[in-house]
């Protein structure tokens, strides 16, 4: 077994390969924050006066405030002889939406339009008056409100008391709790959205949530939770206050809200997020891994009131599905309410946040070894018990730990080596190969190699290199047009390669592309292609995290999913496990986890028992074997924050 390290050959057969190199993706589908000066997109004046036939005609007056998607102006009954129709507001607040917004649905209506339909009347929603169209606007006629809580906090500068954070904090979760009933997510939870009534009526002292604009439903109108996506370029919200899983493009769900909200409280009461000021491209990315650098503790100082703390802390261990805890948190903050009366508190029998059950799945990074094929009973555990830890784990090593993936195989020889030196590699590989193994897999950590070598892996030949270039292209293509397809990649943090490529692999056709991030839109490119992710590595460049992803045409998979995030993504692994996906491969830098499920072609391989653990040190491999257990994939990077 076994063929020189370098083998050359003159490439030919173009059509069989395929190199992206390392060209910048431009999209970003991040929106700018407020801070950022939009190019204003010139659209026409907005109609002086608005007509419609069950309410007066209203005379437009000063603009209240502008968004991305349109433009609120405060308007005015005009004076009419005949005073028809009766019973309607004075003053009224009008929504300008252009008919070429981007917030308009393909009927040509506003998306909000279809959500305040949906969901009629809301406590803590302004009322919906009329809507109609005119010289090229959608108008939303509706209830007049007063300042926003962004307006309240520049006045107080530099922050609000806590009194009335903690009485936003219970009428923001009644209304969250009310519209969320209706089977609808806001999506844009922010100082901005949230308006006090109008001062000079008698709900001038209660709060508002405005701008339905991004919210959608999270579940169907037979109360049937929507499936759980992620699709990691997908971004919608406002940067400073989304949620991480909104940054990491996972399907919205009730506990973005909460997340959210609780963003806007300490930002209510700091004046400022640690994520401010950021810009360039990476934006969204290190905003959201400062989100997750940062633990409730370092958000909510030991000088605040512990609710605030504590409700960040449960809003950000929600599960997808899982119902926010409304009442009990709206307890938390009731001791803190001075003289503020909100709402009538809903729920009031509702048991104490770390009271409440929920079936969370034991999160076990901190430990030597955790296999997430264990549940615990759902009464043993309150929501708290997760986050805590998960604090624990920031002990590890800057956060990383070796990640080990076991599927169950026929019996088989196996053979691993790690810490491995680059002068060490041949003599290890050799005798593998003296062996009738292949490598199989490998992966670096801390400058040494680490490799598997298998019987069964059905290569005919093999061939590796390693080289100061991530991925060697010339190499490559020179291999590629010599019948082989790369098999196994790993990267160094010295930026060394290693590149192992085989011959008798099923594929037809290979792509690679090395990028500084993990290159989810050109992978779904791929997959539009029938290409399938069949390697991923990471290497370090000019102290900065460097992907390749290697795809191949002809493989024995079906359908692919790709989990991406700062930290091992159990949720979302358990619920592709639980849809018949297993894990084909998995890579990690210093930054991210992205773990590669795949269904595959024929009888599945639902019935295959996968394990997977996250070590600190390299993984028991032996005790597996004992089971039929063999170590399928590895990498080692980030796993915890
Ligand atoms: N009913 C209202 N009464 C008074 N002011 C309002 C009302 N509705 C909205 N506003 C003001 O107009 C601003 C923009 O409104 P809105 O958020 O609905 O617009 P948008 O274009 O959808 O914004 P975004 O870019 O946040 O999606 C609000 O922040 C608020 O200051």
């Amino acid at each position: 077994m076994g063929t020189p390290t370098n083998v050359l050959a003159n490439f030919r057969d173009q059509d069989q390969v395929e190199y992206e190199g390392e060209e910048e993706e431009e999209e970003t589908t991040e929106d700018e924050e407020e801070e950022v000066v939009e190019q204003e997109v010139e659209l026409p004046p907005v109609p002086a006066e608005v007509h419609h036939s069950s309410m007066p005609i209203y005379k437009v007056g000063k603009r209240l405030g502008k968004g991305g998607f349109g433009q609120v102006f405060l308007a005015a009954r005009m004076k009419q002889r005949k005073v028809t129709p009766v019973n309607k507001p004075n003053q009224v607040a009008i929504k300008f939406e252009h008919v070429s917004s981007k917030g308009c649905l393909t009927n040509g209506k506003p998306a909000e339009w279809s959500v305040y339909s949906a969901i009629g009347s809301c406590p803590g929603m302004p009322k919906v008056y009329a809507r109609t169209t005119q010289a090229s606007f959608h108008i939303l006629i509706m209830e007049l409100l007063g300042p926003s809580l962004w307006d309240l906090c520049k006045e107080k500068e530099p922050i609000l008391s806590v009194e009335f954070v903690a009485y936003i904090a219970i009428e923001a979760l009644q209304i969250l709790e009310g519209l969320h009933v209706k089977g609808y997510v806001h999506g844009d939870i922010k100082p901005e959205n949230f308006l006090m009534g109008h001062p000079d009526s008698p709900n001038a002292k209660e709060l508002y949530l405005v701008d339905l604009g991004l919210s959608r439903r999270y579940k169907a109108p037979n109360g049937e939770h929507f499936p759980y996506r992620q699709i990691p370029t997908d971004f919608r919200g406002t940067v400073r206050y989304a949620s991480t899983h909104a940054h990491l493009g996972r399907s919205a769900s009730r506990r973005d809200d909460m997340e959210s909200l609780a963003y806007t409280l300490i930002f209510l009461l700091r004046g400022r997020l640690p994520w401010q000021g950021f810009e360039g491209r990476d934006k969204g990315f290190r905003v959201c891994k400062t989100k997750m650098d940062h633990t409730a503790k370092q958000l909510c100082p030991q000088s605040w009131p512990s609710a605030f703390r504590r409700f960040l802390e449960v809003s950000q261990a929600l599960r997808y599905e899982e119902e926010p805890y409304y009442a009990a948190c709206m307890r938390l903050f009731v001791p803190l309410l001075g003289s503020h009366v909100p709402r009538e508190i809903t729920g009031a029998d509702a048991s104490p946040v770390p009271a409440k059950i929920t079936g969370k799945k034991r999160d076990r990074a901190s430990s030597e070894e955790s296999s997430d094929d264990e549940l615990v009973a759902p009464e043993l555990l309150d929501p708290l018990a997760g986050v805590q830890q998960r604090k624990k784990a920031r002990l590890g090593f800057r956060g990383c730990q070796w990640i080990a993936v076991f599927g169950e195989r026929n019996p088989m020889k196996q053979r691993y080596h790690y810490n491995v030196s680059v002068d060490r590699l041949e003599a290890h590989v050799q005798k593998g190969w003296d062996q009738d193994l292949c490598i199989s897999s490998a992966t670096s950590n801390q400058n040494l190699w680490a490799l598997v070598m298998d019987e069964a892996t059905g290569y005919s030949q093999q061939a590796y290199t390693v080289s100061r270039e991530f991925l060697p292209r010339s190499w490559c293509m020179a291999q590629w047009s010599a019948g082989y397809y790369i098999t196994a990649v790993a990267g160094a943090d010295n930026g060394r390669c290693l590149a192992v490529v085989s011959k008798g692999t099923r594929w037809q056709q290979q792509s690679y592309k090395v990028d500084d991030k993990f290159p989810y839109d050109w992978v779904k490119r791929k997959w539009a292609e029938k290409f399938a992710v069949t390697s991923i590595a990471t290497t370090m460049k000019g102290g900065k995290p460097q992907w390749a992803v290697i795809m191949s045409r002809g493989s024995k998979y079906t359908k692919q999913v790709i989990e991406v995030d700062f930290q091992y993504p159990s949720e979302g692994i358990h619920y592709h496990w639980d849809r018949g996906f297993r894990i084909s491969c998995v890579g990690a830098s210093r930054d991210q986890t992205v773990v590669v499920l795949s269904m595959e072609r024929g009888p599945g391989r639902e019935d295959v028992t996968q394990e997977t653990l996250r070590t600190s040190d390299f993984p028991h491999v032996k005790e597996k074997w004992g089971k039929d257990l063999y170590l399928e994939s590895m990498a080692f990077g980030r796993t915890t924050t």
